[in-house]
């Protein structure tokens, strides 16, 4: 991969503590099997979903990860040219390496990722900030109270990005670039809080109790992610696809509720749509892809997963994303 620094690979692939959390996401999908439906005449598969009114192409997006600049040097526009040209969708990390404004003149569709910070006025003008930009959802990272020991970046003393390179959406009014912070006095309130000042569909991510999904549909959300940020928080978190079913029954289809960590290849999504999910998102294969390829290295990697989604479909006797049920899977 060009200029990838081990340091930098190490950010991107590492996680929490011993890395349980991390395994643990890739080999639970490992223990589950598709139970697949046979002659049922698949001919005219259809992978495309909507979600708050923004069709993509298949309900795989691109989940927010910070610092793309460390591996490209066009960054988080050239994976947005990329998104767009797969069909699908960004969310941008509140840690990018480029201004939203031009992330959005790629006309990639975006949501933008927000860790909402102890100065309200401040987490206040960088939402208006994406607002203004044309993102069309904010998702409002909630598994972050405090930021998790990384050995990995420890080790190798990764604190800063290089010279010249920032996190640009970070700029106050001064232009000094502000650092994020972690906010361990967040509480519910904070949906309310934003839900004042924008207008914006709100999706938290970060859900793995069923306690909580309930609690975000009382406070109003748009939308849901089961997410334990790819194994980089809270390592001995419970893997993605097997918190998955106790939030979508809590949730019982009044939103919709989407899923990251460890989805690697086209069944994967299928076995978390056929779960109750209804996209997945997918972080570090977009990364790898960005290092190694650029906009086309992305345009590529979520092909591929789109491709081998349409395969699986196909396979397991279902034409669209809706048909898929739990009783098409299995424990292995
Ligand atoms: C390098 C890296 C940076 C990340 N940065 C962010 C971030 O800025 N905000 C956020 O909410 N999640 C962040 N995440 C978590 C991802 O959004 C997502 O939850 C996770 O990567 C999904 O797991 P996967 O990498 O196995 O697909 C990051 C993940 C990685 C790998
Ligand atoms: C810069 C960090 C806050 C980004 C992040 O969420 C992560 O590395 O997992």
């Amino acid at each position: 991969m060009p200029d990838l620094s081990p340091v930098h690979r190490d950010f991107f692939a590492g996680g929490a503590g011993d890395e349980r959390t991390l395994r643990a996401n890739e080999a639970a999908f490992d223990r589950i099997r598709v139970v697949p439906r046979v002659l049922r005449a698949t001919g005219d598969r259809d992978l495309r979903i909507t979600l708050f009114g923004t069709e993509v192409a298949a309900p795989v997006l691109v989940a927010p990860t910070a610092f793309h600049r460390l591996a490209h040097p066009d960054g988080e526009v050239a994976t947005a040219r990329g998104t767009a040209a797969a069909g699908s969708l960004m969310v941008v990390s509140m840690a990018a390496t480029a201004p939203v404004e031009d992330i959005a003149a790629t006309d990639c569709p975006l949501w933008f990722q927000l860790y909402p910070q102890p100065d309200a006025a401040f987490t206040a003008s960088v939402v208006g900030r994406a607002e203004a930009a044309g993102v069309r959802a904010l998702v409002v990272t909630v598994d972050s109270p405090v930021f998790a020991h990384r050995p990995r970046d420890v080790r190798n003393g990764f604190l800063d990005l290089p010279a010249g390179m920032v996190c640009e959406n970070l700029r106050d009014g001064t232009g000094r670039v502000r650092s994020i912070a972690m906010d361990d006095r967040l509480g519910w309130d904070v949906v309310d809080r934003l839900r004042a000042i924008t207008g914006l569909p709100i999706v938290l991510k970060g859900i793995l109790h069923p306690a909580d999904a309930e609690l975000a549909v009382e406070h109003g959300v748009s939308g849901l992610i089961v997410s334990n940020h790819g194994g980089r928080q809270l390592d001995g978190a419970i893997a993605t696809i097997d918190a998955l079913p106790a939030v979508v029954k809590a949730v019982g289809g009044r939103l919709p509720v989407l899923l990251d960590g460890g989805v690697r290849r086209g069944v994967d999504v299928l076995v978390a749509l056929a779960l109750g999910a209804t996209a997945v998102l997918v972080g570090r294969p977009v990364v790898w892809a960005l290092a190694a390829g650029g906009a086309a290295g992305v345009r590529d990697a979520l092909d591929g997963l789109m491709v081998g989604l349409d395969a699986a479909l196909a396979l397991a006797g279902a034409r669209t994303p809706a048909e898929l049920t739990a009783d098409l899977v299995a424990a292995a």
